[in-house]
């Protein structure tokens, strides 16, 4: 693609977009320059990936048409009164800030800015990512069309609207680590009944990619039903899942994530 591309913030996310975008030969690394305030990122970044790097937020934001703000929410109010004196109409923000709206970006850098707001998860390092999408329809479609089409190439782009964020941000910006603890805890009880870690890791990891794939298109209930024999051992299983409260550990995970994006949203909303 034929874009300048800049990183505020060199941190896991950034990363997980850089890393796709150059492996997947969607930008070169010419095309991409990130800042960081650590000397010891930004190293590693240019070592690992040859793209540009920068201890200045400026030189990024001087440097590029498609500016991703990858710095955690409580930072981002810094960083955009730094450079909002340079942030040019015609750039296209994007910020992945967990709980900070549209319009608080717009208030720091001017309503005039085009501005996109994503929920991305750590996933889009492997390129099976999922990131919602909203903005504040400042861009020409064809700008849209343009931010998809780069976002696309780390997974699935889903339009949503920004009132559903902090949802969203439970249910698949949070999520991933549910599933790495699910995973962890299987390969535990896996080894507690006799397999070898390695051994578990491939039975749990491959179950749970089927699982998915099959999740993906059918009603997971009846997947479910189809697994479960009449006084098997499966249904055993889910008895035990359901006296632990597995179900609801879940329902509530999703909603103390939720909580926190919102409590976020509102010491944001306060600055
Ligand atoms: N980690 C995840 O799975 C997800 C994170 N997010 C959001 O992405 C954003 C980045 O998260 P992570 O990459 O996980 O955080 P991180 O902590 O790994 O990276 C943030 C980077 O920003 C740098 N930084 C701090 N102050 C700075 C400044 N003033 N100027 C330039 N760089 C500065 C830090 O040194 C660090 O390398 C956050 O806003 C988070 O809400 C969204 C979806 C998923
Ligand atoms: O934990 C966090 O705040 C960020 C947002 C979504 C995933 N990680």
């Amino acid at each position: 693609m034929n874009l300048r591309v800049g990183f505020i913030g060199g941190g896991n996310m950034a990363e997980a977009f850089i890393g796709t975008f150059i492996n997947g030969q969607i930008l070169l690394p010419s095309q991409v320059i990130v800042s960081d305030v650590s000397e010891e990122r930004i190293r590693y970044l240019s070592e690992k990936f040859g793209v540009k790097v920068s201890l200045k937020n400026i030189d990024v934001v001087t440097n590029c048409d498609v500016l991703f703000l990858a710095v955690k929410p409580q930072v981002l109010p810094s960083v955009l009164r730094e450079i909002s004196p340079v942030v040019s109409p015609a750039q296209i923000l994007v910020s992945m800030a967990a709980g900070f709206p549209i319009r608080k970006i717009e208030e720091f850098v001017g309503d005039d800015k085009k501005v996109v707001r994503i929920m991305p998860n750590i996933l889009v390092k492997v390129g099976h990512g999922v990131t919602a999408y909203c903005d504040n329809l400042r861009l020409l479609d064809e700008e849209r069309r343009t931010v998809k089409e780069l976002l696309s190439q780390t997974g699935r782009v889903v339009d949503i609207d920004e009132k559903l964020f902090d949802a969203v941000t439970a249910v698949s910006g949070s999520s991933p680590a549910f599933f790495f603890v699910l995973i962890e805890a299987m390969c535990d009880g896996a080894v507690r009944l006799g397999l070898p870690r390695d051994k578990a890791k491939e039975l749990v990891v491959e179950t749970l990619i089927g699982s998915s794939i099959m999740a993906r298109e059918e009603n997971p209930s009846l997947l479910k039903d189809s697994v479960t024999s009449p006084a098997g051992t499966t249904i055993e299983g889910i008895a035990k899942l359901e006296e632990k409260g597995f179900r609801s550990s879940l329902i509530e995970a999703l909603k103390s994530s939720f909580e926190r994006s919102k409590e976020i949203s509102k010491l944001i909303e306060e600055l």
